[in-house]
This record gives structure tokens, sequence and C-alpha cells, in this order.
């Protein structure tokens, strides 16, 4: 139950719903006790007048009185247990949507490594499967112990009243019920769980078969996905039948011990009534409906206990995540201006689940309204430079500094405010391209959105579909060529006008006269802006202020395009190389 202690701050948030509601529900089942009450009235009055005690008009009578009695204490009842649903049930979606959003919400703080140590399926499964787990512990565990608890404690001491000995023999199966309840209800957990889980292992292979469809088809290989579809779909299905034969066995079990309750009941009362120790041939009928009242509640034990392991179990997965500390912290809780004079002193960098050190004893600087180009091998650190000044990792050692004011002691959101980051795999939303490119500033109209198209020279592109702006990308939409969705992905950097431009790589499938005339639009945009190019071209690094180069984490050259040029090195190695490929005029 330890883990489950998180959830208190949300019981305390809604308390009085909860008390309401526990109230509503002891109030419910007083009503609800009065049925078996009447029932027996009804046999006695029905005993009375055969045995001439009574006239029929008032046998009539108080037959119809207790027949009301029970249909308005019916009606009562159920209304209140309407209420009682209601309010202890809305209780466990409320915390369920808190819960949610506090897992969500702490998910962003975390930082990228956590989302390379961690599966994008297992966290979308603690925030959906885990938390509705949770939410059965803080809704119908909790409304059905107060109700069984409520009902046992007045159904036992009305049985008792009537009769103790009759109590004893008819309650003893019912334990017996609770515990082959909890034991199935485990059963059936632990089966699910694996039913589940082959679910999600046919949904993430058939996602993956149609996602790769063209290289299946390319390889020819149909006939082997779809053998291995059909060995993954019969291992569900016996899965899926294991779990079936499992909970046909709850209701004939219950059924089971339901009669022989019944069954003592009757003989045991029986005996009684011809010793003489029961008075009215209705209290076996009250017993009755006693021992059928109780038997679901009873039942509900098993079932709860098992309902609070699987949520104390899901809440303990939660739990370690939301105990993660953010590696990446904001320390400064006042917004900070930023302006673009960035320097890197001596910085170093190693990635923590890799070991890989990508940048050594790297030094820089980078005055606002210049630009950097960063060219290098694949591997080289180039994209690490650029998560370093988004502080997307923070370094081991050195320094970085915005205006001389070290990048750690900026205040976080300001920082990231003012960058407009185009990363080198353009990742796009499954939404319109008007609302991809408006992301970057949420309150963009639309000749803004146009602007940064035409600045990201997609506007022609994107005029050209038939929904224009408003054509949906992704999955049920249209798919972008590489250098429109690069392009689109540029225009959503450039729109918020940002005093930090980082681009990675991000030209790289656009054909040299498209990236000409982005790189000449974004010199244009860029005036007094600082901007970071990463390429592997020396046409996107040729015009800028300064160039370095990076080999293995190293910067092993600096200068300008026209210094670079003229030594011997990668620079000159790969000027040369581009020179001869690129075309003849
Ligand atoms: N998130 C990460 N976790 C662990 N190691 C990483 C991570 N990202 C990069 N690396 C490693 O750090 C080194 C530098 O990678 P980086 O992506 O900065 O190189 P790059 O110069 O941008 O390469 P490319 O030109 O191929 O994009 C590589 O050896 C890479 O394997």
């Amino acid at each position: 139950m330890k883990a489950l202690l998180h959830l208190n701050k949300y019981f305390y948030k809604y308390h009085n719903h909860l008390i309401i509601g526990i109230i509503i529900t002891i109030i419910a089942r007083l009503f609800l006790l009065y049925t078996p009450r009447y029932i027996k009235e009804i046999f006695t009055i029905i005993e009375t007048y055969f045995a001439g005690d009574i006239t029929k008009t008032v046998f009539k009578n108080e037959l119809i009185e207790a027949i009301l009695y029970i249909i308005g204490a019916a009606l009562i009842g159920a209304i209140l247990t309407f209420f009682m649903r209601q309010t202890i049930i809305n209780v466990s979606r409320y915390i369920e949507y808190d819960l949610k959003n506090e897992i969500y919400n702490h998910y962003q703080k975390l930082s990228l490594s956590f989302y390379k140590q961690n599966r994008t399926g297992d966290l979308m499964n603690r925030i959906t499967e885990d938390v509705s787990r949770v939410r059965m512990y803080a809704g119908p565990a909790i409304m059905y112990s107060i109700n069984t608890l409520t009902l046992i404690v007045m159904v036992v001491f009305y049985m008792y009243n009537a009769s103790p000995k009759l109590t004893l023999y008819t309650l003893f199966p019912l334990p017996v019920l609770s515990i082959i309840i909890y034991k199935l209800s485990k059963e059936i957990h632990n089966r699910s769980t694996v039913v589940q889980e082959y679910l999600s292992k046919l949904s993430t292979f058939t996602q993956e078969s149609f996602s790769g469809i063209s290289v299946i088809k390319a390889y020819g290989i149909e006939t082997q996905t779809s053998k291995n579809f059909k060995d993954l779909a019969l291992e569900s299905k016996d899965k899926q039948i294991s779990l079936a034969k499992m909970q046909a066995w709850f209701f004939p079990m219950m059924i089971l011990l339901i009669g022989s309750s019944n069954l003592l009941v009757i003989y045991i009362g029986g005996m009684q009534y011809i010793n003489g120790e029961i008075k009215s041939i209705g209290t076996i009928a009250e017993f009755l409906m006693y021992v059928n009242l109780l038997t679901w509640p009873v039942a509900t034990v098993g079932w709860v206990t098992s309902i609070v392991q699987q949520a104390e179990a899901s809440q303990k997965r939660i739990n370690e995540f939301l105990n993660i500390e953010p590696e990446i912290k904001n320390q400064s809780e006042t917004e900070t201006k930023i302006d673009g004079d960035i320097t890197f002193n001596n910085v170093s960098f190693t990635y923590n689940d890799t070991n890989i050190q990508a940048i050594k004893n790297v030094s820089f600087t980078v005055k606002q309204g210049e630009t950097l180009s960063i060219l290098g091998k694949t591997g080289s650190g180039k994209s690490t430079i650029l998560d370093l000044i988004g502080r997307l990792y923070d370094v081991n050692e050195g320094e970085i500094t915005i205006n001389n004011k070290k990048l750690n002691e900026l205040n976080l959101y300001s920082l990231r405010d003012n960058i407009g980051y185009v990363p080198q795999d353009a990742f796009l939303f499954s939404d319109s391209i008007k609302n991809n490119i408006s992301f970057g500033k949420i309150d963009a109209t639309e000749n803004d959105v146009i602007q940064a198209a035409k600045n990201a020279h997609v506007h022609k592109n994107i005029i050209k579909f038939k929904n224009g702006y408003n054509t949906v990308l992704g999955e049920r939409g249209i798919t972008l060529s590489g250098g429109q969705k690069q392009r689109v992905s540029i225009a959503r950097a450039i729109i918020k006008s940002p005093k930090i431009l980082l681009f990675d790589d991000c030209l790289s499938a656009v054909d040299t006269e498209t990236e000409e005339k982005i790189l000449k639009n974004l010199s244009q945009i860029s005036k007094g802006k600082t901007s970071i190019i990463v390429s592997h071209r020396v046409s996107s690094a040729k015009n800028a202020d300064k160039i370095i180069v990076l080999d293995n984490g190293k910067i092993v050259q600096e200068g300008t395009h026209e210094s670079l040029i003229n030594v011997n090195g990668y620079y000159k190695d790969l000027y040369l190389k581009q020179l001869s490929e690129s075309p003849k005029p």
C-alpha cells in the first residue's frame, strides 16, 4: 500500500465528494435492508391471516402497506445508489485525470536521456493502462469496500437478532467464496496481462509491417510476414482461450457457493422452525434474502483485494518515473533577456547512456548577428553542440555562456523561447501544414505562416496541394518529400523570429539551387540574430562569418571560407571534392 500513498493528496483534494459519497452509500444500504424485513413481515401477515387472527380487510391493508414500504425503500435505495456511483466513481475519474496530467507534465520535464533509456510503449502504458488500474482502486475498490463493510455490519446485526445459530451456519460458506474469488481474480489478472502483451505485440507487428510496406513489397517477403503474423495471432488466440477458461469459472463458483448458503438456510432454518426455535417461516425468507444480499459484497472482498494489489503494482511503476528528477533544471525563476553572443569555454560532454565523449575541450565564440558553420565527418559531435546550446543536455566540463551569463543560470524557458531549432530529421505532427508551421508561434497570423513558408522556399509547393495550408500531413494525410519536410521545419523555426537560429543539417535533402535560395533568404531573416548552421556541404558553410571543423569531438580547423580553402585539411578537401561534383554550367 506504500506506493498508493501517492494518491492521498488527491483524496484530500476531493475529500468533500468522498465524504458525501460515503454517507450516501451508508444510507442507500440502510434502505436496501428494508426489503428482507418487510418480506418477513408479509409472511407473518399471511401466517396470522391463515391462523384466523385477523380479518381479510386488515390482512389486505397490512399486505398493501408492506408492499408499498418495499417499493418505496427500493426506489429510494436505487436513487441513492445512483448518487453513490455519481460521487465516488466521479472522484476516481477526477483523480485519473489529475494523475494523467501529473505524469504527462513530468514526462515533459525529463531529459532526452530518459527517453533514450525507456521505450515509448512503456511510457504510454504507464500513463494509460497503469493509471486505469490505479483508478479502479480510487473508485470502485473504495466504493465496494464501503458498501461491503456497511452491508456486512448491518446484515449480520439483523441476522443475529433474528437467529444467532442460523447466522453462524449461513455465513460459514461466504469467506470461502471470498478466498476463491480472490484467487480467481488474481489468475484472471495474470492471464489478461499476458493477453494484453500479445495484443500489443500484434499491433506493433501490424503497425511496423504497414509502415514498412514498401520495403516488404520491394523484397517480396509478403509470404514470410504473413506467416509471422499468423504465428503471433495463433499464440495470441491460445492466450485468449486460456483467459476465457479461467473467466468461465467465475459465475459457476459464485452460484455454487450461494446455492450452498441457501441450502443451509433452508435446511437449518427449516429444522429450527420445526423445533419451534424460529417463530415465523418469514424468518427463513428474510435470511435467504440476507444471504443473497451478502453474496456479491463478500465476493467483492476477493475482487477488491486483487484490484488493490494491481493498483499498488501500477502505482509503483508510475512512481518510478515520477520520482526521477529532471536532469535539466530551471535555476532562475525570473525571465531572462537573451541576446545572441554564444561562447563555448573548454566544453567537454559525454553521453551517460553510451559513455561516448562527443565533445572534447571545445572553445569558440559567435557574436550576436554572426553566422557560424560547423562541418565535420558524421559522428564528429556537430548535433551535440546544438543540443548543448538548447540545454537538452548539460555540459560535463567547461562552460557555455550567452551574453557572458552561464547557460544554466539563465531562465530555461526564456532560453528555449529564444531559440529556433531545425533538427536533422524534421519531425512534423499529423496536423495541417499551417498548424505545423505556427507551432513555433502560437499566435501567428495567416500572413506570418505564409511569409515563413516563403522564406523557407516551400510556399509554392504548399499552394499546389488541393487544400493548401490546410493540407493534413502524416498517416492519414499527405506525405511530404524529404526536402519539403525540411523546409516546413525551417518555416516553423523562423516564424517566431528568435534571437538564435540553429540549423542541423536541415538542407541535406534539397538540391543545391534551392539551398542557395533558402540560404539567401535566411541571411536576410537572420540579420541581427545568431545563426549556427551544421552541414556536410561547403555550399551551406561558405558564407558564414566563421567556420569550425570538428573531428571526433575536437575542433581541428577554424576560420573563414577564404582562409580554410587555402590550407590543407578537411575543409579544403571537401571543397575540392564538392566543386568537382557540382554540375557544370
Ligand atoms: N543521444 C545520444 N546518446 C548517446 N550517444 C549519442 C547520442 N547522440 C549522439 N551520440 C553519439 O555522440 C557522437 C556525436 O554524435 P553527433 O550526433 O553529435 O554527431 P554529428 O556530427 O552530428 O553526426 P552526423 O553528421 O551523422 O549527424 C556519436 O558518436 C554518437 O554516436
